[in-house]
């Protein structure tokens, strides 16, 4: 049980109505889950107002309201408290519950389009290696230093942040990276977050669904960095076009990573192989086992961060040539007669155009480039021509296949896929609604040294049709195909 006024502490208040010196049990923003003297926080809602369950949350035993809108009919003995915003109310109360977890480790924001996961889970990988602590908040998982938690969300609701950070505390972490989502931002899930830093990785075609123009979605993403205090350090991917708009306003100490360009930090690809790739970083040669441009990014940023937050230079580049591929990214299976297969998140049009310029430079001879992808139902629609056109462009054969078509007919959604295939390409495509067939057709078709690229899903284990999720492995089902066909 905490004091309602104490969580309140640094609140934006319009008006109250009863005590705010009152016990509460608990803070909930989903009438559904409310408990006994819980504070229930009323929320504006992408597809309902919080505020029209009040009523559910007293009957389910609330004793306190916080709400934008005072109701019309006040419930005597019930506490509310009207706030500027329902979103940035929750956030400040759950940091105030949980003690301010944030303050008590150093907490490092990665946002951008692309690289998130990978950059914050390859630093969680190397503090690890480095002997510390570490906490991780990604699409992947969450991790209290070694217990692992599913991960429902990019960014979790402001409660699991919050909560997991105070875990954190109490398993004595001194790191956490975490992803830091547009949505995430924009719905204020990190207001009240005490970071040590942020990183800026690129910016590029992707949730025009939900922030409706780039140059929005754009700014959702710098406020991340107008919000650093100026004790905090903000590096940026200067080489991108956004790099340096995500500084303008920020306080925090400005630091900037590039390839192609002057930076702070700088780094320089001398060789790439399909096993790794050779870099120089700061006059030092380091191997890294992620390949591709976009990884040589993400091992930069690592750097930098890594020295930002006191590692020394020479165990830094130690750890880093000893960092593994983060699960769904780039990961490859080699068959017996000789096909890989390689799964990526690739679920962007410039995350896709990567990868595909990564495969296409390595390879040597006339080998196909076999691509299976489709674009996720309930999401940007505009990124599927675009996503269309790249594979169909890029590669010698494509199968356009579900991605979670969620509540959208998964016909429709192959359609606007197809709608950018160019003329010239559209003897490469072939459309197969069942993932599986799909992947199984790209397998009967590929030929000894092909190369087969499932891109999209990634490490997730599950295929959304309608609210409900089949297992559905991409890794998994490759594999066993390959190895069932070639027996
Ligand atoms: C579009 C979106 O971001 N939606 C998120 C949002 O839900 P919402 O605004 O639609 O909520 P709503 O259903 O309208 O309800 C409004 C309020 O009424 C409450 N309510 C609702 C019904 C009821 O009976 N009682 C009740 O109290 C709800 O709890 C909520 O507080 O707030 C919810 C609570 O935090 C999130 O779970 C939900 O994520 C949905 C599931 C989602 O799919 N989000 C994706 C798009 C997302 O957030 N992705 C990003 C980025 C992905 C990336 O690029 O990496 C992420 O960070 O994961
Ligand atoms: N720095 C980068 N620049 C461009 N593309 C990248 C970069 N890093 C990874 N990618 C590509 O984007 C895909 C997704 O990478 P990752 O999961 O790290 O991104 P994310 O930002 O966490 O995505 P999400 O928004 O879904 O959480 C990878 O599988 C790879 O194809
Ligand atoms: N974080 C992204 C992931 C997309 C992954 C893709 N497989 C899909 O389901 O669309 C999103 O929620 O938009
Ligand atoms: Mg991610």
């Amino acid at each position: 049980m905490k004091l309602l006024k104490d969580i309140l502490y640094g609140v934006g208040i319009v008006a109250v109505n009863g005590t705010t010196d009152t016990m509460v049990n608990a803070i909930c923003f989903d009438s559904r889950k409310v408990g006994l003297d819980d504070v229930f926080v009323a929320v504006k809602g992408t597809l309902v107002d919080g505020h029209s369950y009040i009523d559910t949350a007293l009957n389910a035993g609330a004793n306190a309201i916080i709400c934008e809108t005072m109701p019309v009919n006040l419930v005597n003995g019930i506490t509310y408290v009207q706030v500027k915003n329902g979103n940035a109310a929750l956030a400040i109360m759950a940091s105030n519950f949980y003690g301010t977890p944030s303050k008590n480790l150093k907490l490092v924001g990665v946002t951008g389009t692309n690289g998130k996961t990978t950059i914050s889970s390859l630093l969680y990988q190397l503090f690890k290696k480095a002997g510390y602590k570490v906490g991780l908040l990604s699409t992947i998982k969450i991790m209290i230093d070694d217990k692992e938690i599913k991960a429902t969300h990019t960014t979790p609701d402001a409660i699991t942040i919050n909560k997991s950070l105070a875990e954190m505390n109490n398993a004595g972490v001194e790191f956490c990276f975490m992803e830091v989502s547009s949505h995430g931002i924009h719905q204020k899930r990190i207001e009240g977050l005490v970071f040590e830093g942020a990183i800026f990785t690129n910016l590029s075609h992707d949730h025009l669904d939900y922030h409706k123009t780039f140059a929005e979605y754009r700014d959702t993403k710098k406020l991340l960095f107008d919000g650093l205090p100026k004790t905090a350090w903000a590096l940026t991917n200067i080489d991108d076009k956004n790099g340096a708009v995500m500084l303008q306003n920020t306080k925090a100490k400005k630091q900037t990573y590039a390839l192609k360009t002057y930076a702070d930090f700088r780094a320089q690809i001398l060789e790439n192989q399909f096993s790794g790739q050779l870099l120089k970083i700061d006059d030092n040669e380091l191997w890294s086992k992620l390949i591709g441009d976009f990884n040589a990014y993400n091992m930069l940023a690592i750097y930098a961060t890594a020295q930002l937050l006191g590692l020394e230079k020479m165990e830094i580049l130690r750890l880093l040539s000893e960092l593994e591929n983060v699960d769904g990214r780039f990961q490859y299976y080699i068959s017996g007669k000789n096909i890989t297969a390689i799964v990526d998140y690739a679920h962007t049009p410039d995350a896709l155009k990567n990868v595909l310029n990564t495969i296409n430079a390595l390879r040597t001879g006339n080998e196909d480039v076999i691509t299976v992808v489709g674009c996720g139902g309930d999401r940007d629609k505009s990124k599927r021509p675009v996503m269309g056109h790249i594979a169909s462009e890029m590669s010698t054969k494509v199968v356009f296949t579900s991605d979670n078509p969620r509540t959208e007919s998964p016909s429709e959604i192959l359609k606007e896929v197809e709608a950018g295939v160019e003329a010239q390409n559209t003897r490469k495509v072939l459309t197969i609604e069942n993932r599986e067939q799909a992947i199984k057709t790209a397998c009967q078709l590929a030929q000894p040294k092909d190369i087969i690229l499932i891109a999209g899903k990634g490490h997730e284990t599950y295929q959304e049709t309608n609210g409900v999720r089949i297992d559905f492995d991409d890794y998994k089902i490759v594999k066993q195909l390959l190895t069932s066909l070639e027996k």
